[in-house]
């Protein structure tokens, strides 16, 4: 991670957080989102409808990973990602950020792993490999960059993804010129932040609506309700997909409750650690001492009664809704996204790939879990569903 947004402090994450929020909320970029995001949604129903034909039973955790994987790939460098060909192809990307998740954990439970790397043995070894594999995908993706904008300046276009954006960013200023390791460091960031998480979240959502399939309903409603679908039943994909714009999917309030339910149970950060910064006293009286490493656990915070009533461990949208209108909570109580200053940068964009997505799947398809689904997660940095959310999928 270098020193990319998440693994810094002070001085070089002011800059990091100053300039990402400042190109978060471009309009272009906001523009750009929704029309990947729902290229992607499209590529992955033309998928699913594949697998509804053959009736084999699919990994649709593994799909939404392949969704964001290119979507980001598209926001943050410009470039088409392939993982949603019916071909399934391996993504070397992919397949290295998935070694590193698997081994790092582990880091905490082994107090050898530093000699390990520094002699090139064991899991560490792998990390290595795996280490050489990522920067030399990631030099590639700044050099052709690079091509590409030269060849841009050349005919005056300008490109919108953010790593172009950051390479040209106040090139005069050296306090925020990013030089070769911070590119590195902020392409390795952003993929970190969004694309498990924005792939698990999802997962869970599918696994929560085909528990409580009466939720689909409602949402199938909604999305009915929204684009006047009552009259016209057999709207193709690729229309209805259209119609789907920020103002639309704004207004789904339930299927934003919905997914909300989703995270409140189901975080994809389920635990986030922190170092104490200096001598303090917690808000419950416990002092904590500088350097002391303490945690947040939002996996649990979620499911705390006296935070969210005696119903807490109970599927409820509603508990989120007051006259339909969606109510927000307090990012202290509902800590999916952090709070305060460090507070995911990416949440609104994590919502809206979300909602395009599962308006289009709850419409177009229904998903039965395989075995009855009894998941577990898998314990990580994040929270994945162990062995991922098989289900059938079937046209509606
Ligand atoms: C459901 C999806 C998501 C969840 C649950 C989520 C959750 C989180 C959490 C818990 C943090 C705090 C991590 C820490 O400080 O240790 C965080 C930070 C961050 N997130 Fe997200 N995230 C999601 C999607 C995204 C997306 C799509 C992006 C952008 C591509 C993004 C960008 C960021 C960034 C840049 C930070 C670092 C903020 C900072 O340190 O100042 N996130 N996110």
């Amino acid at each position: 991670m270098g020193d990319g947004i998440f693994n810094s402090d002070g001085k070089i994450w002011r800059k990091h957080r100053k300039i990402a929020s400042f190109e978060f909320s471009n309009r272009k970029l906001k523009q750009m989102s929704l029309t990947t995001f729902r290229r992607d949604a499209l590529r992955l129903l033309h998928l699913l409808h594949t697998f509804a034909t053959s009736r084999h039973s699919v990994d649709l955790q593994d799909l939404f990973m392949r969704m964001t994987m290119d979507s980001l790939c598209k926001l943050l460098f410009g470039m088409d990602g392939q993982n949603l060909e019916s071909r399934l192809p391996e993504d070397p990307f992919g397949k290295a950020f998935d070694n590193f998740n698997d081994i790092i954990i582990t880091r905490r439970v082994n107090p050898f792993w530093k000699i390990q790397r520094a002699l090139n043995m064991g899991k560490e070894k792998i990390v290595n490999e795996n280490l050489e594999v990522l920067n030399s995908l990631i030099s590639n993706i700044i050099e052709k960059r690079k091509e590409n904008m030269s060849v841009q300046v050349r005919s005056n276009a300008k490109a919108d993804d953010l790593l172009s954006r950051f390479m040209q960013y106040n090139e005069a200023d050296y306090q925020k010129t990013y030089n070769e390791r911070e590119l590195r460091d902020f392409i390795v960031n952003f993929k970190v932040a969004g694309r498990d998480t924005t792939a698990i979240a999802p997962s869970w959502f599918i696994y929560c609506i085909c528990k409580h399939p009466h939720v689909a309903e409602k949402i199938r409603r909604e999305t009915a309700e929204f684009l006047s679908l009552e009259n016209d039943h057999n709207m193709e994909v690729e229309e209805m997909a259209n119609k789907l714009d920020y103002e639309c999917l704004a207004r789904m309030n339930y299927l934003h409750a919905a997914l909300s339910e989703t995270l409140r149970l189901y975080p994809p950060v389920p635990r986030d650690g922190k170092t104490v910064l200096k001598d303090d006293v917690l808000p419950d009286g416990t002092y904590v001492k500088r350097g002391a490493q303490i945690s947040y656990v939002p996996y649990s915070m979620g499911r705390m009664e006296f935070l969210w009533s005696p119903d807490a461990l109970e599927y409820k949208p509603e508990r989120w809704l007051k006259d339909g209108a969606f109510q927000p909570e307090s990012p202290f109580k509902f800590t999916a996204f952090q709070a305060g200053p460090r507070m995911c940068l990416g949440k609104d964009y994590a919502y809206l790939q979300m909602k395009m997505t599962a308006s289009l799947l709850l419409h177009f398809f229904r998903f039965d879990l395989v075995d009855n689904g009894d998941v577990k997660y898998r314990v990580m940095m994040i929270m994945p569903i162990a062995g991922g959310l098989n289900v059938h999928v079937s046209r509606r």
